[in-house]
């Protein structure tokens, strides 16, 4: 059976608390037969606030990266368990934006996920690759790096999902071809299959880069896609729903 679909809005550094009303908004947009799961990731900042705005509906809220230690001198950062005492149930790790901003690795994304898991936590793994790559004929070799690197050996369906976000399609407006898609997130699969044998079938794999209400139903139709990250249009919410409704 295909994985429940989640549907994901990361806010990136944007959002103060008065964007709490999009939230609210929301909810009430949301019907009760929902046939995904939906997901916000706020800034750590907005975590509590978005979390009350939440409260009562069937919006997830989640963190946007974690540190790989429960604990300890690390000024500014914030730990798994920290997100998961709050209330939160994700968190992403290993976007291509903190890959490129803070040089993090296929080796740290893993620990940053595993530690998610040993706090609670539902790591959503980030994999993509860049332009250059993808013109270059690397796409499947970096990803499939990426994801033998980044997905902990201990990673099950109900702990880690793989968000596939081409570098090049976040935030363009430009998106991969169907088949594009569905060559990638096909090879993440089969990947997930031979080192997770049966259990493979079962993670959930989100396409992520500009999905908007316009091609949420076409992306999402492709087979291996259970669900989508996004960005801009996770900000307002008659556009998150317009995406959400694209399982409805
Ligand atoms: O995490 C979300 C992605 O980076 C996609 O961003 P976008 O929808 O603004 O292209």
């Amino acid at each position: 059976m295909a994985p429940r679909p989640l549907v994901a809005g990361n806010w990136k550094m944007n959002g103060l608390r008065a964007d709490a009303a999009e939230v609210r908004a929301l909810a009430t947009l949301l019907t009760d037969d929902l046939a995904c799961d939906v997901l916000i990731c706020p800034p750590a900042t907005l975590l509590t606030t978005i979390l009350d705005a939440a409260k009562g509906s069937a919006i997830a809220v989640g963190g946007q990266d974690c540190h790989a230690k429960v604990s300890g001198a690390h000024t500014g950062d914030i730990s798994a368990a920290m997100i998961k005492d709050l209330g939160c149930s994700h968190v992403i790790v290993g976007h291509s934006e903190r890959r490129t901003d803070h040089g993090e690795s296929d080796a740290l994304v893993r620990t940053k996920a595993e530690a998610a898991v040993a706090a609670g936590l539902v790591a959503i793994v980030c994999v993509g690759e860049t332009e250059a790559e993808r013109d270059g004929g690397k796409t499947l070799d970096v990803v499939g790096r990426q994801v033998l690197g980044s997905v902990p050996d201990a990673a099950t369906p109900a702990t880690v999902i793989v968000a596939y976000e081409p570098v090049w399609a976040i935030g363009t407006g430009r998106t991969p071809t169907e088949a594009e898609v569905a060559e990638v997130h096909g090879f993440i699969r089969a990947e997930l299959s031979q080192r997770f044998a049966a259990a493979g079938a079962e993670f959930r794999l989100l396409y992520g880069g500009s999905v908007k209400p316009s091609n949420a139903k076409s992306l999402m139709a492709v087979a291996n896609v259970d669900g989508a990250l996004v960005g801009g249009a996770s900000l307002k919410a008659v556009d998150f729903s317009g995406i959400i409704n694209a399982y409805n």
